[in-house]
Protein backbone atom coordinates (compact mmCIF):
# COMPACT_ATOMS: atom_id res chain seq x y z
CA UNK A 1 0.00 0.00 0.00
CA UNK A 2 2.97 2.38 -0.10
CA UNK A 3 2.75 5.35 -2.23
CA UNK A 4 6.22 4.40 -3.70
CA UNK A 5 7.30 3.39 -6.94
CA UNK A 6 3.78 3.05 -8.08
CA UNK A 7 3.33 4.47 -11.36
CA UNK A 8 -0.55 4.29 -11.44
CA UNK A 9 -0.96 6.52 -8.06
CA UNK A 10 -3.99 8.20 -7.94
CA UNK A 11 -3.86 12.08 -8.43
CA UNK A 12 -6.67 12.28 -6.32
CA UNK A 13 -9.64 14.06 -8.31
CA UNK A 14 -10.98 14.42 -5.09
CA UNK A 15 -12.86 17.46 -6.75
CA UNK A 16 -14.78 16.13 -9.30
CA UNK A 17 -16.83 13.20 -8.66
CA UNK A 18 -20.09 13.88 -10.98
CA UNK A 19 -21.30 12.82 -13.74
CA UNK A 20 -20.93 14.96 -16.99
CA UNK A 21 -23.92 13.06 -18.25
CA UNK A 22 -25.59 16.44 -18.64
CA UNK A 23 -24.73 19.94 -17.72
CA UNK A 24 -26.30 22.46 -15.47
CA UNK A 25 -27.14 25.72 -16.38
CA UNK A 26 -25.54 28.65 -14.26
CA UNK A 27 -27.78 30.63 -12.05
CA UNK A 28 -27.33 33.95 -9.99
CA UNK A 29 -29.25 32.35 -7.34
CA UNK A 30 -30.29 28.95 -6.33
CA UNK A 31 -33.23 27.24 -4.26
CA UNK A 32 -32.42 25.02 -1.70
CA UNK A 33 -34.67 23.02 0.29
CA UNK A 34 -33.17 21.55 3.08
CA UNK A 35 -34.63 18.58 5.33
CA UNK A 36 -32.96 18.00 8.46
CA UNK A 37 -35.30 14.95 9.50
CA UNK A 38 -33.87 13.36 12.85
CA UNK A 39 -31.48 12.46 15.65
CA UNK A 40 -27.87 14.23 13.94
CA UNK A 41 -29.28 15.54 11.34
CA UNK A 42 -30.51 18.61 12.36
CA UNK A 43 -27.30 19.20 14.14
CA UNK A 44 -25.27 18.34 10.91
CA UNK A 45 -27.45 20.26 8.22
CA UNK A 46 -27.88 23.37 10.46
CA UNK A 47 -23.69 23.33 10.57
CA UNK A 48 -24.00 23.07 6.89
CA UNK A 49 -26.16 25.43 6.28
CA UNK A 50 -24.11 27.99 7.97
CA UNK A 51 -21.14 27.24 6.00
CA UNK A 52 -23.11 27.53 2.88
CA UNK A 53 -24.15 31.07 3.81
CA UNK A 54 -20.75 32.09 4.78
CA UNK A 55 -19.34 30.95 1.78
CA UNK A 56 -21.69 32.25 -0.64
CA UNK A 57 -21.34 35.62 1.05
CA UNK A 58 -17.64 35.60 0.83
CA UNK A 59 -17.94 34.67 -2.21
CA UNK A 60 -20.34 37.03 -3.53
CA UNK A 61 -21.19 35.14 -6.95
CA UNK A 62 -23.71 33.36 -6.51
CA UNK A 63 -27.12 33.05 -4.12
CA UNK A 64 -28.25 30.55 -1.70
CA UNK A 65 -31.92 30.35 -0.67
CA UNK A 66 -32.87 27.77 1.76
CA UNK A 67 -36.20 26.58 2.79
CA UNK A 68 -36.63 24.15 5.57
CA UNK A 69 -39.18 22.02 6.10
CA UNK A 70 -40.06 19.74 8.98
CA UNK A 71 -40.23 16.61 7.11
CA UNK A 72 -39.22 13.71 10.50
CA UNK A 73 -40.20 11.72 12.79
CA UNK A 74 -42.02 14.36 15.01
CA UNK A 75 -44.53 15.46 12.21
CA UNK A 76 -45.25 11.72 11.30
CA UNK A 77 -46.35 11.11 15.36
CA UNK A 78 -48.01 14.38 15.22
CA UNK A 79 -49.77 14.01 11.86
CA UNK A 80 -49.48 10.33 10.87
CA UNK A 81 -47.56 11.10 7.67
CA UNK A 82 -43.83 12.27 6.81
CA UNK A 83 -44.65 14.51 3.88
CA UNK A 84 -47.65 16.29 2.77
CA UNK A 85 -49.37 15.04 0.67
CA UNK A 86 -48.01 17.28 -2.07
CA UNK A 87 -44.53 17.17 -1.41
CA UNK A 88 -43.25 15.91 -4.37
CA UNK A 89 -44.18 19.01 -6.20
CA UNK A 90 -43.51 20.97 -3.38
CA UNK A 91 -39.91 20.24 -3.92
CA UNK A 92 -40.05 20.02 -7.64
CA UNK A 93 -39.70 23.72 -7.41
CA UNK A 94 -36.30 23.86 -5.82
CA UNK A 95 -32.83 23.50 -7.32
CA UNK A 96 -31.28 20.71 -5.21
CA UNK A 97 -32.27 18.78 -1.88
CA UNK A 98 -29.58 19.06 1.21
CA UNK A 99 -30.96 16.29 3.32
CA UNK A 100 -30.13 14.94 7.19
CA UNK A 101 -31.31 11.73 8.33
CA UNK A 102 -34.64 10.33 8.94
CA UNK A 103 -34.58 7.22 11.90
CA UNK A 104 -36.25 7.72 15.15
CA UNK A 105 -35.71 5.14 18.25
CA UNK A 106 -39.52 5.74 18.43
CA UNK A 107 -40.92 4.52 14.64
CA UNK A 108 -39.59 1.76 13.13
CA UNK A 109 -37.04 1.74 10.88
CA UNK A 110 -38.67 0.62 7.84
CA UNK A 111 -41.77 2.66 8.13
CA UNK A 112 -39.22 5.78 8.61
CA UNK A 113 -36.90 5.43 5.81
CA UNK A 114 -39.75 4.50 3.25
CA UNK A 115 -41.79 7.45 4.49
CA UNK A 116 -39.35 9.98 3.85
CA UNK A 117 -36.11 9.06 2.60
CA UNK A 118 -37.31 6.42 0.02
CA UNK A 119 -40.29 8.57 -0.42
CA UNK A 120 -38.09 11.07 -2.26
CA UNK A 121 -35.03 8.96 -3.88
CA UNK A 122 -37.33 6.57 -5.87
CA UNK A 123 -40.20 9.11 -7.35
CA UNK A 124 -38.22 11.27 -7.92
CA UNK A 125 -35.79 9.03 -9.99
CA UNK A 126 -32.62 9.68 -8.37
CA UNK A 127 -31.00 6.88 -9.58
CA UNK A 128 -27.44 7.42 -9.26
CA UNK A 129 -26.42 7.17 -5.32
CA UNK A 130 -22.80 8.02 -5.87
CA UNK A 131 -20.19 7.64 -2.28
CA UNK A 132 -17.05 9.25 -2.84
CA UNK A 133 -14.58 7.79 -0.03
CA UNK A 134 -11.08 8.77 0.42
CA UNK A 135 -8.83 9.68 3.82
CA UNK A 136 -8.64 13.46 4.16
CA UNK A 137 -5.34 15.17 5.44
CA UNK A 138 -4.80 14.86 9.22
CA UNK A 139 -7.11 12.24 9.74
CA UNK A 140 -6.11 8.06 10.19
CA UNK A 141 -7.17 4.69 8.16
CA UNK A 142 -7.67 2.05 10.55
CA UNK A 143 -5.62 0.16 8.09
CA UNK A 144 -1.87 -0.64 8.30
CA UNK A 145 0.19 1.72 6.20
CA UNK A 146 -2.89 3.23 4.79
CA UNK A 147 -2.25 6.62 3.79
CA UNK A 148 -4.44 9.89 2.40
CA UNK A 149 -4.67 8.85 -1.55
CA UNK A 150 -4.16 5.05 -0.85
CA UNK A 151 -7.91 4.76 -0.67
CA UNK A 152 -9.23 7.19 -3.02
CA UNK A 153 -12.74 5.71 -4.08
CA UNK A 154 -16.27 6.22 -5.82
CA UNK A 155 -18.94 3.48 -4.91
CA UNK A 156 -21.60 4.32 -7.56
CA UNK A 157 -24.84 2.56 -6.19
CA UNK A 158 -28.00 1.47 -7.85
CA UNK A 159 -30.85 3.77 -6.27
CA UNK A 160 -34.07 3.13 -7.92
CA UNK A 161 -34.85 -0.92 -7.32
CA UNK A 162 -33.09 -4.40 -6.85
CA UNK A 163 -33.25 -5.07 -3.26
CA UNK A 164 -34.77 -1.94 -2.85
CA UNK A 165 -37.84 -2.95 -4.81
CA UNK A 166 -39.76 -2.73 -2.17
CA UNK A 167 -41.98 -6.05 -2.87
CA UNK A 168 -43.14 -9.00 -0.63
CA UNK A 169 -45.04 -9.38 2.10
CA UNK A 170 -46.03 -11.42 5.00
CA UNK A 171 -48.91 -13.96 5.18
CA UNK A 172 -50.34 -15.89 8.75
CA UNK A 173 -48.50 -12.81 10.71
CA UNK A 174 -47.46 -14.33 14.12
CA UNK A 175 -48.28 -18.15 13.41
CA UNK A 176 -45.23 -20.63 13.04
CA UNK A 177 -45.77 -20.94 9.72
CA UNK A 178 -45.99 -17.49 8.75
CA UNK A 179 -44.12 -16.38 5.50
CA UNK A 180 -42.54 -13.10 4.24
CA UNK A 181 -41.07 -12.55 0.83
CA UNK A 182 -38.84 -9.57 -0.25
CA UNK A 183 -38.64 -9.46 -4.05
CA UNK A 184 -35.27 -8.38 -5.56
CA UNK A 185 -36.25 -6.66 -8.69
CA UNK A 186 -33.40 -5.39 -11.67
CA UNK A 187 -34.61 -4.38 -14.90
CA UNK A 188 -32.53 -3.82 -17.90
CA UNK A 189 -33.50 -0.72 -18.07
CA UNK A 190 -32.13 0.05 -14.21
CA UNK A 191 -28.85 -1.64 -14.65
CA UNK A 192 -28.14 0.05 -18.35
CA UNK A 193 -28.79 3.15 -17.24
CA UNK A 194 -26.70 3.06 -13.84
CA UNK A 195 -23.77 0.93 -15.61
CA UNK A 196 -23.92 4.34 -18.42
CA UNK A 197 -23.56 6.47 -15.10
CA UNK A 198 -20.89 4.72 -13.23
CA UNK A 199 -18.74 4.41 -16.50
CA UNK A 200 -19.03 7.87 -17.20
CA UNK A 201 -17.47 8.33 -13.41
CA UNK A 202 -14.90 6.09 -13.98
CA UNK A 203 -13.83 7.83 -16.95
CA UNK A 204 -13.67 11.25 -15.96
CA UNK A 205 -11.66 10.02 -13.29
CA UNK A 206 -7.58 9.69 -13.62
CA UNK A 207 -7.14 6.32 -13.28
CA UNK A 208 -10.29 5.06 -15.29
CA UNK A 209 -10.66 1.80 -13.70
CA UNK A 210 -14.35 0.77 -12.91
CA UNK A 211 -14.66 -2.32 -10.48
CA UNK A 212 -18.28 -4.19 -10.51
CA UNK A 213 -19.94 -5.73 -7.61
CA UNK A 214 -22.84 -8.76 -7.86
CA UNK A 215 -23.00 -12.04 -6.26
CA UNK A 216 -23.38 -14.21 -9.59
CA UNK A 217 -22.16 -17.45 -8.36
CA UNK A 218 -25.57 -18.11 -6.04
CA UNK A 219 -27.75 -15.72 -7.28
CA UNK A 220 -28.25 -16.72 -10.41
CA UNK A 221 -30.92 -14.29 -12.40
CA UNK A 222 -30.89 -11.03 -11.51
CA UNK A 223 -27.40 -10.60 -10.88
CA UNK A 224 -26.19 -12.75 -14.23
CA UNK A 225 -27.95 -10.19 -16.05
CA UNK A 226 -26.16 -7.52 -14.11
CA UNK A 227 -23.02 -8.97 -15.31
CA UNK A 228 -24.44 -8.87 -18.77
CA UNK A 229 -25.64 -5.57 -18.76
CA UNK A 230 -22.63 -4.24 -17.69
CA UNK A 231 -20.30 -6.12 -19.92
CA UNK A 232 -22.18 -4.93 -22.63
CA UNK A 233 -22.18 -1.09 -21.45
CA UNK A 234 -18.20 -1.60 -21.36
CA UNK A 235 -17.80 -1.85 -25.08
CA UNK A 236 -18.76 1.99 -25.37
CA UNK A 237 -16.10 2.80 -22.94
CA UNK A 238 -12.91 1.32 -24.41
CA UNK A 239 -10.66 3.22 -22.41
CA UNK A 240 -11.92 2.26 -19.04
CA UNK A 241 -10.64 -0.94 -17.73
CA UNK A 242 -13.03 -3.03 -15.97
CA UNK A 243 -12.93 -5.78 -13.94
CA UNK A 244 -15.55 -7.71 -11.22
CA UNK A 245 -15.83 -8.83 -8.17
CA UNK A 246 -18.72 -11.13 -6.31
CA UNK A 247 -19.27 -9.02 -3.24
CA UNK A 248 -17.70 -11.15 -0.15
CA UNK A 249 -14.43 -10.95 -1.93
CA UNK A 250 -14.64 -7.54 -2.68
CA UNK A 251 -15.22 -6.94 0.97
CA UNK A 252 -11.48 -8.70 1.35
CA UNK A 253 -10.02 -6.51 -1.29
CA UNK A 254 -11.39 -3.36 -0.14
CA UNK A 255 -9.20 -4.10 3.10
CA UNK A 256 -6.82 -5.60 2.02
CA UNK A 257 -5.74 -4.10 -1.50
CA UNK A 258 -7.11 -0.55 -1.32
CA UNK A 259 -5.18 0.96 -3.82
CA UNK A 260 -6.33 -1.76 -6.64
CA UNK A 261 -9.41 0.01 -6.21
CA UNK A 262 -11.23 3.56 -7.78
CA UNK A 263 -14.63 3.87 -8.93
CA UNK A 264 -17.03 0.84 -7.87
CA UNK A 265 -20.14 0.15 -8.88
CA UNK A 266 -22.66 -2.02 -7.13
CA UNK A 267 -26.45 -2.74 -6.35
CA UNK A 268 -28.39 -0.78 -3.99
CA UNK A 269 -28.46 -3.04 -0.86
CA UNK A 270 -24.56 -4.17 -2.03
CA UNK A 271 -23.22 -0.30 -2.36
CA UNK A 272 -24.92 0.78 0.80
CA UNK A 273 -23.22 -2.31 2.82
CA UNK A 274 -20.03 -1.33 0.89
CA UNK A 275 -20.25 2.18 1.23
CA UNK A 276 -20.15 2.11 5.26
CA UNK A 277 -17.58 -0.36 5.77
CA UNK A 278 -15.47 2.09 2.92
CA UNK A 279 -16.19 5.06 4.99
CA UNK A 280 -14.83 3.04 8.60
CA UNK A 281 -11.47 2.14 6.15
CA UNK A 282 -11.17 5.86 5.41
CA UNK A 283 -11.41 6.84 9.56
CA UNK A 284 -15.07 7.32 10.05
CA UNK A 285 -18.36 7.05 9.03
CA UNK A 286 -18.46 10.75 10.21
CA UNK A 287 -16.68 11.95 6.83
CA UNK A 288 -18.68 10.54 4.17
CA UNK A 289 -20.69 12.25 1.94
CA UNK A 290 -23.72 11.15 -0.56
CA UNK A 291 -25.47 12.18 -3.57
CA UNK A 292 -28.58 10.87 -4.71
CA UNK A 293 -28.87 12.09 -8.35
CA UNK A 294 -31.71 12.41 -11.37
CA UNK A 295 -28.77 12.19 -13.76
CA UNK A 296 -31.40 13.62 -17.13
CA UNK A 297 -31.77 16.73 -13.97
CA UNK A 298 -35.34 16.39 -14.70
CA UNK A 299 -36.06 16.33 -11.21
CA UNK A 300 -33.72 17.74 -8.29
CA UNK A 301 -31.42 15.76 -6.89
CA UNK A 302 -30.57 15.00 -3.23
CA UNK A 303 -27.52 15.42 -1.13
CA UNK A 304 -27.22 13.58 2.47
CA UNK A 305 -24.82 12.68 4.63
CA UNK A 306 -24.49 8.60 4.54
CA UNK A 307 -24.99 8.11 8.31
CA UNK A 308 -28.03 7.93 9.74
CA UNK A 309 -29.70 9.80 13.08
CA UNK A 310 -26.79 8.52 15.27
CA UNK A 311 -29.38 8.16 18.35
CA UNK A 312 -26.05 7.82 20.76
CA UNK A 313 -24.97 10.90 20.17
CA UNK A 314 -27.87 12.87 19.21
CA UNK A 315 -27.87 16.26 21.28
CA UNK A 316 -24.49 15.93 22.89
CA UNK A 317 -22.51 18.46 20.46
CA UNK A 318 -20.33 15.34 19.29
CA UNK A 319 -21.60 14.62 15.65
CA UNK A 320 -19.03 14.98 12.95
CA UNK A 321 -20.16 18.04 10.74
CA UNK A 322 -17.58 16.80 7.45
CA UNK A 323 -19.87 14.75 6.08
CA UNK A 324 -22.54 17.33 5.33
CA UNK A 325 -19.54 19.88 4.60
CA UNK A 326 -18.41 17.27 1.87
CA UNK A 327 -21.74 16.59 0.70
CA UNK A 328 -22.58 20.33 0.39
CA UNK A 329 -19.90 20.84 -1.95
CA UNK A 330 -21.30 17.79 -4.01
CA UNK A 331 -24.34 19.58 -3.95
CA UNK A 332 -22.30 22.76 -5.32
CA UNK A 333 -20.53 20.94 -7.72
CA UNK A 334 -23.74 19.24 -9.30
CA UNK A 335 -25.16 22.88 -9.08
CA UNK A 336 -22.03 23.63 -11.46
CA UNK A 337 -20.46 26.12 -9.03
CA UNK A 338 -17.47 24.03 -8.96
CA UNK A 339 -15.26 27.45 -7.51
CA UNK A 340 -17.54 27.11 -4.41
CA UNK A 341 -17.21 23.63 -4.08
CA UNK A 342 -13.68 23.34 -4.11
CA UNK A 343 -13.55 26.27 -2.09
CA UNK A 344 -15.73 24.75 0.68
CA UNK A 345 -13.90 21.17 0.53
CA UNK A 346 -10.38 23.22 0.74
CA UNK A 347 -11.43 24.97 3.70
CA UNK A 348 -12.62 21.24 5.45
CA UNK A 349 -9.35 19.99 4.47
CA UNK A 350 -7.20 22.63 6.22
CA UNK A 351 -9.57 21.99 9.54
CA UNK A 352 -8.69 18.44 9.40
CA UNK A 353 -5.09 18.87 9.22
CA UNK A 354 -5.07 21.33 11.81
CA UNK A 355 -6.29 18.15 13.57
CA UNK A 356 -9.64 20.11 14.35
CA UNK A 357 -11.76 16.84 14.52
CA UNK A 358 -14.28 15.15 16.56
CA UNK A 359 -13.85 12.51 18.57
CA UNK A 360 -15.24 9.56 15.81
CA UNK A 361 -11.78 10.84 14.04
CA UNK A 362 -9.48 10.66 17.71
CA UNK A 363 -10.11 14.31 17.98
CA UNK A 364 -11.57 16.64 20.84
CA UNK A 365 -13.67 19.11 18.82
CA UNK A 366 -17.31 18.91 18.67
CA UNK A 367 -19.63 20.00 15.94
CA UNK A 368 -18.99 23.65 16.64
CA UNK A 369 -15.20 24.02 16.97
CA UNK A 370 -15.37 22.01 13.86
CA UNK A 371 -18.11 24.73 12.18
CA UNK A 372 -16.33 27.29 13.32
CA UNK A 373 -12.73 26.08 12.38
CA UNK A 374 -13.73 25.68 8.95
CA UNK A 375 -15.90 29.39 9.09
CA UNK A 376 -12.56 30.91 9.74
CA UNK A 377 -11.16 29.03 6.74
CA UNK A 378 -13.72 30.12 4.49
CA UNK A 379 -13.27 34.27 5.77
CA UNK A 380 -9.17 33.35 4.60
CA UNK A 381 -10.77 32.62 1.17
N1 LIG B 1 -30.15 8.11 4.89
C1 LIG B 1 -30.61 8.09 6.11
O1 LIG B 1 -31.40 8.94 6.47
C2 LIG B 1 -30.15 7.02 7.05
C3 LIG B 1 -28.91 6.41 6.87
C4 LIG B 1 -28.50 5.43 7.79
C5 LIG B 1 -29.31 5.12 8.87
N2 LIG B 1 -30.52 5.76 9.00
C6 LIG B 1 -31.34 5.54 10.20
O2 LIG B 1 -30.65 6.10 11.33
C7 LIG B 1 -30.94 5.35 12.49
C8 LIG B 1 -29.66 4.88 13.16
O3 LIG B 1 -29.00 3.99 12.27
P1 LIG B 1 -27.61 3.27 12.58
O4 LIG B 1 -27.32 3.34 14.03
O5 LIG B 1 -27.64 1.98 11.89
O6 LIG B 1 -26.52 4.15 11.78
P2 LIG B 1 -25.89 5.60 12.12
O7 LIG B 1 -25.14 6.02 10.92
O8 LIG B 1 -26.95 6.52 12.59
O9 LIG B 1 -24.88 5.35 13.33
C9 LIG B 1 -23.88 4.32 13.33
C10 LIG B 1 -22.72 4.72 14.27
O10 LIG B 1 -21.97 5.77 13.65
C11 LIG B 1 -21.89 6.90 14.48
N3 LIG B 1 -22.03 8.12 13.66
C12 LIG B 1 -22.89 8.30 12.62
N4 LIG B 1 -22.77 9.54 12.12
C13 LIG B 1 -21.82 10.16 12.85
C14 LIG B 1 -21.26 11.46 12.81
N5 LIG B 1 -21.66 12.40 11.92
N6 LIG B 1 -20.32 11.79 13.72
C15 LIG B 1 -19.90 10.88 14.61
N7 LIG B 1 -20.39 9.63 14.70
C16 LIG B 1 -21.35 9.27 13.83
C17 LIG B 1 -23.08 6.77 15.43
O11 LIG B 1 -22.83 7.50 16.63
C18 LIG B 1 -23.19 5.27 15.61
O12 LIG B 1 -22.31 4.85 16.62
C19 LIG B 1 -31.88 4.22 12.03
O13 LIG B 1 -33.20 4.67 12.23
C20 LIG B 1 -31.60 4.08 10.56
O14 LIG B 1 -32.66 3.56 9.82
C21 LIG B 1 -30.94 6.70 8.14
O1 LIG C 1 -30.14 2.28 2.70
C1 LIG C 1 -30.79 3.28 2.95
O2 LIG C 1 -31.65 3.71 2.16
C2 LIG C 1 -30.60 4.00 4.24
C3 LIG C 1 -29.20 4.28 4.60
O3 LIG C 1 -28.57 3.17 5.14
C4 LIG C 1 -28.39 4.92 3.52
O4 LIG C 1 -27.23 4.55 3.36
O5 LIG C 1 -28.90 5.81 2.84
K1 LIG D 1 -28.33 10.50 5.82
MN1 LIG E 1 -26.49 3.03 4.58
Amino acid sequence: MSAANDTNRTTTNRHRINSPISPPTPKSSYKIASIPGDGIGPEVIAAAVEILKALTKKLSKFKLEFTEFDWGTERFLKTGSYTPEDYLEVLREFDAILFGSVGSPSVPDHISLWGLRLAICQPLQQYANVRPTRILPGTKSPLANCQPGDLDWVIVRENSEGEYAGQGGRSHVGCDHEVATELSIFTRTGVRRIAHFAFNVAQNRPRKMLTYVTKSNAQRNGMVMWDEVVQEVAKDYPDVSVDHMLVDAMTVRMVLNPRSLDTILATNLHADILSDLAAALAGSIGIAPTANLDPTRKNPSMFEPIHGSAFDITGLGLANPVATFWTASEMLHWLGESEAAISLMDAVEKTCAAGIVTKDLGGKAGTKQVTEAVLGEILKL
